[in-house]
């Protein structure tokens, strides 16, 4: 048979376990009827299924029990499981009815409702003990009444009718003779809905299979049904979307005596790929007692003329029971090392989240203490993000780097009022300029530059560019806000009561701020409109370099009455090429000065935009310096309020943060319980492990 993992019983210590010899019986010749009967049925009651257990295993078997009883998966960590899944009358609950040796619930419609975990032991009393447990109940339950048991609580967990639920039972075995398993039944795989079944049947019990299944710790005991093609099982399809090479799924297929003809070729081409191969069986059936089936399968594969040419290795109940026990003890040794690990890193993670956790305020002065240490928290994260650029407390949030995202602010703000220009240089050059000079005109010397004229015309510019200054300051602000929210709502979010407030006094102190900072921007844009001053040479040498081309311009544009042949073009340095018919009717001395006026504002308004970058940029850091070093004190004085009282709100705790608070403290308490499991079984888990390596 290809691809199948044959465990074998010595490594992990099962070689007690007795299981049906079939061998010595010449292959597919059948004994006398009569005869071989009486051989089987000696052998059955002589041998239960498994006569004894290793005592190794099964302390690791109950540590896991026990792990799973304390629902430790509810805290992320998986168990090994083996989950039976089929589709829906398959003989899911018959191969468990065989493996357990008790009658449990089967039928031929929908049976199994809510996942049944069904613990198996075997122990040496001959008067089985056998409860159920669920809805935190354990209740004893009488072999001969099992069925009724299980399908009166499936009914208290799952409703009555035929709706299925997540909610598990446990079915506890203790029998002498039965194979120390424990499994999961689960609802059967059904397309159509039947009468009183919800339209979403099919996908509510694929949720729960593949909540079961996917688990890499689960293995996947697949029942398929002799009379089917194993390729159109829905089980099949839902197993191999998990475990692609079927390293993890074992297949048992039952009914063997309804389609016996096929089966040996089924089996041996595996097209349906079962890594830990195949176990035939026939099961229960009707009212017959479990020694009457064991000696029927035993009978139908010694003697049946296509069932007995299968090799004795891979049919009945026996072998499937030897199977899994191999299976689940190699799978608990390989698996049991990495639960601790995950049991321990998930119990220190949710010690010291408790640890970072506040305490529960009780009194004003907790309240002051826990209230001054934010405020004091949040100073220092405004500080390390707008002032000193350490980013260490967001590494991967960029939009909080700000120091850095304040610079590209400011560095678009240049470039914004650098290329907000008027239009085109090179059409109607110095139009603006003669018709001021023009509008200015006095009794007075000709060739007298009045500064009036000059500061006209600045005050035209400037006032083109003023709501630019404003915006980015708007800009600014709207981003301290968002990073100084950030900062106080993640200090105060264990207080619900507190962050409300904070968040609104940082609000109202930021806005404060902007509006101080927009009169700032607002003054700094007017004074440049009232005065024209700069200290700076660069504008004495700027002007003085773009008065050379005066000459040159004067001389091709003022040419006397014959303009015949002259250019209508003329390049001028640092405007391009510029048009210069609409100047040819003005005087030489009108144009010599509106040349001289144009110069002196460019070099000017070069110093001017340079300014507002600048005083913007130092105003800027004043304002941050300010924030991060004094300001937020007014964030205090608001809170506690002119009486003293408003520190009182934070005695309030969140709902949620209470929540969470215990939710932890239950989660520690589990796990230091599975802890404690693991940890009287961790001798054994060492030498398990090197079982199973
Ligand atoms: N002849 C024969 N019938 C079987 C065998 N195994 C199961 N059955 C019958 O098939 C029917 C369905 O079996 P169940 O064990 O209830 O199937 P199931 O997969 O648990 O069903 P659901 O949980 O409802 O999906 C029952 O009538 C069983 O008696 C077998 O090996 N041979």
């Amino acid at each position: 048979m290809s691809g199948h993992q044959d465990v074998d019983a010595e490594s992990i210590g099962v070689d007690d376990i007795v299981i049906y010899d079939f061998d010595d019986s010449p292959p597919y010749a059948a004994p006398a009827p009569v005869e071989q009967e009486k051989v089987v049925a000696a052998k059955v009651e002589s041998a239960p299924i498994i006569s004894s257990y290793n005592d190794k295993i099964r302390p690791l078997l109950d540590a896991i029990d026990k792990l799973r009883l304390l629902m430790v998966m509810k805290e992320g960590i998986q168990l090994p499981t083996i989950v039976v899944v089929g589709d829906q009358s398959s003989g899911k609950s018959s191969v468990l009815d065989s493996l357990a040796g008790v009658n449990l619930p089967r039928s031929q419609g929908i049976c199994t409702r809510v996942p049944l975990i069904i613990r198996l032991q075997n122990h040496s009393s001959p008067r089985p003990d056998l409860y159920l447990e669920y809805s935190g109940k354990v209740v004893p339950v009488d072999e001969s009444y099992i069925a009724t048991a299980i399908n009166l609580a499936t009914d208290e967990v799952a409703g009555n009718g035929k709706g299925i639920s997540n909610t598990p039972l446990t079915l506890v075995v203790k029998k002498d003779g039965v194979p120390d398993l424990t499994m999961v039944d689960l609802p059967g795989i059904t397309r159509v809905p039947v009468h009183g079944q919800p339209e979403n049947i099919y996908e509510q019990i694929r949720d729960i299979i593949m909540q079961y299944i996917t688990p890499k710790e689960s293995i996947i005991l697949n029942v398929l049904s002799a009379s089917v093609d194993f390729s159109t099982c829905e089980s099949i399809k839902m197993s191999r979307q998990v475990d692609k090479t079927g390293e993890r799924t074992l297949a048992v297929v039952t009914k063997a005596d309804k389609a016996p003809e096929e089966l040996l070729q089924k089996v041996t081409a595996d097209d349906v790929n079962i890594g830990l191969g195949y176990v035939c069986v026939r099961n229960r059936i009707g009212d017959e007692s479990h020694e009457e089936a064991s000696r029927e399968e035993a009978r139908l594969f010694q003697t049946h003329p296509h069932l007995s040419r299968i090799d004795k290795s891979i049919v009945g109940v026996p072998v499937l029971a030897r199977k899994l026990v191999q299976i689940q003890a190699n799978t608990i040794a390989r698996c049991l090392p990495e639960i601790v690990k995950n049991i321990s890193e998930k119990l220190n993670a949710n010690v010291s989240e408790l640890e970072r956790m506040p305490k529960a305020l009780t009194s004003v002065a907790d309240a002051m203490t826990a209230f001054m240490r934010i405020i004091g928290a949040v100073k220092e994260s405004l500080r390390k993000l707008l002032w000193r650029g350490d980013f260490d407390e967001y590494p991967d949030d960029r939009s909080k780097h700000g120091t850095a995202r304040l610079v590209e602010i400011l560095n678009q703000f240049s470039h914004e009022l650098h290329n907000c220009e008027e239009s085109d240089p090179t059409k109607d050059f110095l139009a603006e300029e003669i018709k001021v000079l023009e509008d200015a005109k006095g009794i007075e010397l000709p060739n007298f530059l009045s500064l009036e004229v000059f500061l006209r015309i600045l005050q035209r510019k400037v006032e083109r560019i003023s709501c630019t200054p404003i915006k980015f300051v708007e800009m600014i602000w709207d981003y301290i806000d968002g990073v100084v929210m950030a900062v106080l709502m993640r200090h105060s979010e264990m207080y619900s009561q507190l962050k409300v407030s904070t968040t609104r006094a940082g609000h109202n102190l930021v806005q404060k701020m902007r509006e101080q900072s927009i009169n700032r921007v607002e003054e700094i844009v007017q004074m440049e409109k009232l005065t024209c001053y700069t200290c700076n040479p660069v504008y004495m040498v700027e002007w003085t370099k773009l008065m050379n081309a005066q000459d040159n311009i004067i001389k091709n544009v003022n040419t006397g009455p014959n303009h015949m042949g002259m250019p209508s073009r003329v390049t001028v340095e640092g405007f391009g090429d510029i048009a210069v018919e609409h100047l040819r009717h003005h005087s030489c001395g009108l144009l010599q000065q509106a040349f001289d006026l144009k110069m002196r504002m460019t070099a000017y308004w070069k110093i001017v935009l340079q300014r507002l970058v600048d005083s913007m940029a130092l105003h800027l850091q004043y304002c941050v310096h300010n924030l991060v070093n004094n300001d937020m004190e007014e964030i205090v004085n608001e809170l506690i309020g002119p009486d003293g009282h408003g520190i009182e709100m934070m005695l309030v705790e969140s709902p949620a943060i209470a929540a969470k608070r215990e939710k932890l403290k239950k989660s520690i308490k589990l796990l230091k319980e599975s802890k404690d499991v693991v940890a009287k079984v961790m001798d054994r888990i060492a030498s398990y492990g090197e079982l199973a390596a």
